[in-house]
């Protein structure tokens, strides 16, 4: 089986890019160690603090932000970071050309229950004499991405990865600690009979997603013709990788429950990633108004609504939107 490296080196990555790919890994590895141990890691539950957006940070969360944070800034591959976890942007080398965006720990509320979680990254190019300290570097589209992809700590801990020449997923062989070439090049089916959704937020979507899941649920029977499943995980990474394994629709949708809060999954750290492995494994990922990763970005910790996916179903959903 093939190892990371080379691998990304046949694409065409520079060495710069490769050695930064594997600086993420280097954290993400520590971090599936601590995930793995679970309550002797020491690390479940919760702390006292929030972050910037209000939510209770987890033990886990911090570390993994930590871990992730100064391997990279020690590096000196970055010119900054951007996480769900921290207030703004942190610089880094003021040479580098790379700017890294992460969710450091995905499906906070799994930690405790040893459920999956996850690491999602984006990794974007800006010029050498942009100013490291500058939060604005980071509000690309995501078209911009050089590279995006996530770590999940599942009974094994798998990399999806994509840099613009499909989706590959690899295994990490934690024998002897290389991620290795397990399923290449993800394709998703167009069709699908599976969805996720957080269907205890049913009376808050708008009106067009009401009707569309109420279309899905009535079956074979219904508009639609057919039967449907479902399945959430709460942790979009994990949500996310069964959509790459084997199709399906997963969405977070535009809704009312807070009305300073209408969209829940945040741009830059979890809809541009996730967008760019779904379309390079050849699905779709939309808002219900636009292609996600034509999003101009306004704010480091801006949120968006997400319906990714099998085309065909995303698409069969958009229709409902328009
Ligand atoms: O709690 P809910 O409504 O099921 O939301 C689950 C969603 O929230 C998230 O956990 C948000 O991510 P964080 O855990 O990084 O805050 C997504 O991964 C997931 O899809
Ligand atoms: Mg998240
Ligand atoms: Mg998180």
């Amino acid at each position: 089986m093939r190892r990371l490296p080379p691998v990304l080196v046949e694409d065409g990555c520079s060495r710069e890019l490769v050695s930064l790919i594997r600086t993420i890994l280097a954290a993400c590895k520590e971090i599936s160690f601590r995930v793995g141990q679970g309550a002797l890691s020491g690390v479940l539950g919760s702390t006292l603090d929030e972050n910037i957006q209000g939510e209770t940070q987890k033990k886990l969360d911090v570390l993994s932000n930590q871990l992730l944070k100064d391997i990279l800034l020690e590096s000196g591959y970055v010119k900054a970071i951007a996480s769900e976890e921290e207030d703004t942007t942190v610089a880094g080398n003021p040479d580098a050309k790379y700017i890294v965006a992460f969710d450091p720990l995905d499906g906070s509320s799994n930690i405790d229950i040893n459920s999956l979680v996850g690491t999602i990254f984006s990794i974007m190019e800006v010029d050498k004499e942009s100013d490291p300290a500058d939060p604005t570097i980071f509000l690309q589209s995501g078209r911009k991405q050089v590279a995006a992809g996530y770590v999940l700590y599942g009974p094994s801990t798998m990399l999806a990865l994509s840099t613009g020449k499909g989706t590959r997923i690899f295994t990490l062989d934690k024998t002897h600690g290389s991620f290795l070439l397990t399923h290449d090049y993800a394709k998703i089916p167009a069709d699908t009979n599976e969805f996720a959704i957080n269907a205890s937020n049913q009376r808050f979507w708008t009106a067009p997603m009401q009707q569309y899941i109420e279309d899905l649920l009535a079956g074979k029977t219904g508009p639609r013709g057919k039967n449907f499943n479902m399945r959430w995980i709460a942790a979009m990474v994990g949500d996310v990788h069964r959509v790459l394994c084997r199709g399906g629709l997963f969405t977070y949708p535009e809704d009312t429950k807070d009305p300073n809060k209408p969209y829940k999954l945040r741009l830059l750290y979890e809809a541009n990633p996730m967008a760019m492995l779904i379309e390079q494994a050849g699905g779709l990922a939309h808002t219900g108004q636009e292609n996600i990763l034509d999003i101009q970005p306004t704010e480091i910790h801006q949120r968006v609504a997400v319906i990714l996916g099998s085309k065909n179903e995303v698409e069969a959903c958009l229709g409902y939107h328009q």
